[in-house]
């Protein structure tokens, strides 16, 4: 049994009185807001969040100039408008029709016509799982659809995504779309220029004589191609639209250059006289200060601004019930999660995504899982699958297995990193369980997004420690209702479970992967102690190893009983200090494993200091926390230029702007993949 006690119930009322308001909320019709009205709502939608914008804080972005739509909204899609009364093409409606619905979300609703119409551009937003991708992927093809001429000169629209994954599934998306519209063109193909593929295949597909008229790539890739190849440039001279998929993400620190540098190429090739010819369009659920400005860039103050979020808390998905369960250790938080998973196996929907923080931490809840969830009924191969895994360190080929296999099956786990926390779009997710913190509240945003999708209800559960309550703390600023606070009570059967699962598992990495995750978390979750991190990732080892209860207070203690962390790591991570030690081996200290230092694996059982296999810190191949293993995040996807000559070798080779992504203990957003 789970044994997981309800200590706190005081939010129910509140979640139950928010659902009413969600259906008030969703009843008003679509119009144009007067400059007051506007100014009113958009400080009313962003007053809860310290992510979005505050208009007061930044005189540049004042909604003055934004117009602001409020949009109807329905709790159940079924409910918006018919696509049969849209203004779309017939082909185009009836596709949609046949693939996808009889009516529109709200923010296809209210984006479709203003796209057709607007002069400069749109920033959209609206919750995860509403209809985003054919927003923006409907017009597109209405465009198409009115073409004169069968041959494409050039590229019309360039779509980014800060996935390869994202952007193969909204390409997908259209295209499925695209086939069964009759549209009068030649090629009818939608160019993916991502990472992991041919760069001269790429270039050849976008500049043969029938061009592809939609792209859909990520920065990373796309970057290099438009700097790297005139041939790939001439295709660009003519863009009509640019859409920026996950916004937020695409100008946040890790990709805003890139994202600059190309917004900056494609003008230089599409500058009339005064203008860009292209309208920019920018799609998000979570829209912070950055997206605004980045707008006005770009458009200038006359863009639009599509918000479906107005009257609402917070941006989290409605549809979604989130639950809050607090253990007092990190080791009972995982033991909590498999005990969920283990009580809810058997029930016949139960289809769950499971986020860790790094590929570490993925691979070892994936083999974890394995091992102690006994499969379903099902049949040999369906069991084989049962629990799948999803990380950017994985090839590109079984990233697209495990998608596939997690898409089409009824019953099955997927454990994942941030790989998977934008964008894509399971059927039938019900659940979306989380382990400890996250960077930032927009991320946790959308991880919990990954359920309650296309009108259906779905289930978060966060499962915390102590420690870490800063950051619920955080979220709960940020407008989010837990339905449910539970107090985790250690299942000692489930934990013997567990030991007896890891007992070959190199437990010093357990300990300085998470040191890794909490060291890279911003400072507005400073309130997360470093002394508490440091001796509860301490702890987490001994648990793994001996089980809750053995003491780490003595300096003098058996250094055999702590973690070990080089002292080059520990440095690294601003820990190399005396009460550090009192939970770490960290050579230096009299008792230290690795005192020498500097000996290698193979003396006396001694773990040494700085080695090319150092399970400390900062290491290329770093095991630690949020990092070089964790190329499961949102990176700049540049990898395999195989062109020649000066192109020939990688772009990190080329002296890229890797630097900042070569700290290992970067938070995972920031990594190559
Ligand atoms: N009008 C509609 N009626 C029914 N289902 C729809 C409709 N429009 C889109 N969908 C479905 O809703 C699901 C979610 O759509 P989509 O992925 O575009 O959401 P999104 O808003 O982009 O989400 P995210 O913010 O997570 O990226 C998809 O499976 C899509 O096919």
């Amino acid at each position: 049994m789970l044994n997981l006690v309800l200590f706190r119930n005081e939010l129910l009322r509140t979640s139950y009185f928010m659902r009413g308001s969600t259906v008030r909320m969703f009843s008003s019709r679509s119009f144009q807001l007067s400059s007051e009205r506007q100014e009113t709502l958009f400080e009313k939608s962003h007053k809860s969040s310290q992510e979005t914008v505050e208009a007061s804080e930044n005189p540049t972005i004042k909604p003055i100039n934004v117009k602001a739509i409020e949009t109807p909204s329905h709790v159940n899609l079924i409910n918006g408008k018919h696509v049969k009364d849209s203004n779309l093409a017939h082909h185009i409606k009836q596709a949609f029709m046949k693939l996808v619905g009889q009516t529109f979300t709200p923010v296809q609703e209210a984006t479709i016509d203003e796209f057709l119409t607007a002069e400069r551009g749109l920033v959209v937003r609206a919750k995860t799982g509403t209809g985003k991708t054919l927003a923006f992927g409907l017009p597109l093809l209405h465009k198409l659809k009115h073409r004169k001429h069968p041959n494409v000169p050039h590229v019309e629209t360039v779509i980014f995504a800060p996935t390869r994954d994202l952007a193969i599934q909204t390409s997908d998306a259209i295209h499925n779309l695209m086939r069964n519209c009759s549209l009068p063109i030649n090629n009818k193909n939608i160019e993916k220029i991502v990472g992991g593929q041919d760069m001269r295949q790429q270039i050849k597909k976008c500049t043969q004589f029938q061009k592809p008229p939609i792209v859909a790539a990520t920065p990373g890739r796309f970057l290099d191609l438009i700097t790297n190849s005139k041939n790939f440039q001439s295709a660009f001279t003519r863009v009509e639209n640019v859409i920026i998929d996950e916004a937020d993400e695409l100008l946040s620190m890790s990709f805003k250059e890139d994202l600059e540098r190309i917004m900056d190429k494609l003008k230089e090739l599409n500058t009339s006289d005064v203008d860009p010819k292209f309208k920019v369009l920018l799609f998000s659920a979570t829209i912070d200060k950055n997206v605004l400005s980045l707008a006005e860039n770009i458009m200038g103050k006359d863009y639009k601004f599509i918000d479906t979020n107005v009257g609402s808390e917070s941006e989290v998905n409605q549809s979604v019930e989130q639950t809050l369960v607090v253990s007092d250790s990190i080791f009972h938080s995982y033991a909590a999660l498999v005990d969920y998973v283990y009580q809810h196996k058997d029930e016949p929907k139960f289809k769950p995504m499971i986020f860790l923080p790094n590929t570490y931490s993925v691979d070892f809840v994936f083999n974890l899982l394995n091992k102690i969830i006994p499969k379903p009924p099902m049949n040999a191969r369906d069991k084989r699958d049962y629990v799948c895994r999803l990380h950017g360190k994985l090839t590109q080929g079984r990233r697209n297995m495990a998608q596939l296999t997690f898409k089409i099956r009824k019953r099955a786990i997927l454990v994942c990193s941030n790989v998977a926390s934008r964008g894509l779009d399971f059927p039938d997710v019900t659940h979306v369980l989380q382990i400890g913190v996250n960077h930032d509240v927009s991320n946790y945003t959308h991880r919990v997004g990954r359920t309650g999708r296309a009108g259906k209800i779905g289930k978060s559960i966060l499962f915390t420690t102590d420690f870490e309550q800063p950051f619920v703390e955080k979220l709960k600023e940020n407008g989010n209702k837990f339905h449910e606070v539970i107090e985790s009570k250690p299942n000692e059967d489930i934990e013997r479970k567990i030991r007896n699962t890891v007992k070959n598992e190199d437990f010093d990495q357990i300990a300085t992967s998470n040191l890794g995750i909490y060291n890279q978390l911003p400072e507005k979750f400073g309130k997360i102690s470093k002394k508490d991190y440091v001796k509860h990732c301490a702890l987490l080892y001994r648990d793994m190893k001996y089980g809750p209860g053995g003491a780490f207070e003595d300096v003098e203690e058996s250094a055999q009983e702590k973690p070990f962390l080089s002292s080059r790591a520990a440095s690294g991570l601003g820990i190399n200090t005396d009460y550090s030690r009192r939970y770490y081996d960290i050579p230096g200290s009299a008792t230290s494993r690795g005192s020498s230092g500097y000996r290698n694996k193979s003396g006396a059982g001694n773990r040494g200091g700085y080695r090319n296999n150092d399970r400390g810190g900062y290491r290329k191949n770093d095991r630690g926390g949020f990092g070089g293993e964790n190329k499961g995040g949102f990176s700049r996807d540049r990898g395999n230029y195989k062109s020649s000559g000066k192109n020939s070798r990688t772009w990190e080779e080329r002296g890229g702007s890797s630097n900042k992504n070569s700290n290992n203990f970067r938070n995972d957003r920031y990594s190559k993949y």
